[in-house]
């Protein structure tokens, strides 16, 4: 169902300083968000803000689906929240033992009615997205035994499951090859585009951003921050200043790329 998303005065806070903010900034359907910002700057933090969990300062957050009332994300029911919001994390807590279909089934959880099993359809989503990320071979192998970049393919095929409204990565790049960086993020921004839905990642990785996001937020050291589109916030000086590091952009002719000075 496509759907919005609006921020309303977000102060980004720790238990102990605040971060960021306030913000206010919205997301149409079918926007991919890249936030970008040095170590530190709250990037996680907004995260797991958008994702409900928990409100590190205040400020509102409102999801807007088509056709429907506005929903505060603080106010949906655990249920709500899954079924609409999935979020793969930086580091994913400790797993539990279980096969690559198990975690990847773990993702159709929301769509399940109290006390049923998994539908025919779960299973043909569950076999259709583990064919999508070339997990069919690793199928039945134990969680545990994964290399670091199969095991954030597992994490981001669950998140493609549970094909929930608002998709959040921290860091998907991560572990990663560069072939899966782009087929795993086209996937997403191809799904996000297509069915009007939205995602939001946190990344260091400027030219992935660039490619995959139509809008860039970014968090400064100074508590500041920037939002708008893509091309107008990708811009060499902006970019420097925030990281602290002269960054070069260079016009090719497949796209615009940004290259740390030596
Ligand atoms: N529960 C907490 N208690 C105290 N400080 C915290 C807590 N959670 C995060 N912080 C601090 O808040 C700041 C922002 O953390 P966050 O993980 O959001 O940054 P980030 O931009 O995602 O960083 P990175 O690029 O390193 O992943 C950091 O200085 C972190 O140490």
């Amino acid at each position: 169902m496509p759907i919005g998303l609006s921020v309303h005065d977000l102060l980004l806070a720790t238990p102990s300083q605040a971060l960021c903010g306030p913000m206010s900034f919205s997301l149409q359907p079918g926007d991919r968000l890249a936030v970008l910002g040095q170590n530190g700057t709250g990037k996680t933090t907004l995260l797991h803000t958008l994702a409900g969990l928990g409100i590190a300062g205040c400020g509102q957050l409102l999801l807007q689906p088509e056709n429907s009332a506005e929903l505060d994300v603080t106010s949906l029911s655990p249920q709500q929240r899954a079924s609409r919001i999935g979020i793969v994390f930086q580091h994913e807590a400790e797993q539990m033992p279980a096969s690559v279909y198990e975690s990847v089934m773990l993702g159709r959880l929301p769509h399940a009615r109290r006390w049923q099993w998994e539908s025919e359809t779960d299973h043909q989503v569950v076999r259709n997205t583990l064919e999508q990320l070339e997990l069919q071979a690793l199928a039945d192998r134990d969680l545990a035994s994964l290399s670091g970049g199969e095991k954030q393919r597992v994490a981001i095929a669950a998140l493609l499951a549970q094909q929930p409204d608002i998709y959040l990565l921290d860091e998907p790049s991560n572990h990663l090859d560069i072939a899966f960086q782009l087929k795993i993020l086209g996937t997403l921004a191809e799904r996000v585009r297509n069915q009007q839905q939205l995602l939001v990642m946190a990344t260091h990785d400027i030219n992935l951003a660039n490619r995959f996001c139509n809008r860039v937020l970014l968090l400064t050291p100074d508590g500041q921050h920037h939002f708008g589109h893509a091309k107008d916030i990708l811009q060499s000086e902006l970019l420097s200043r925030a990281f602290n590091c002269a960054i070069e952009s260079v016009d090719t002719s497949i796209g615009r790329f940004f290259i740390p000075q030596v």
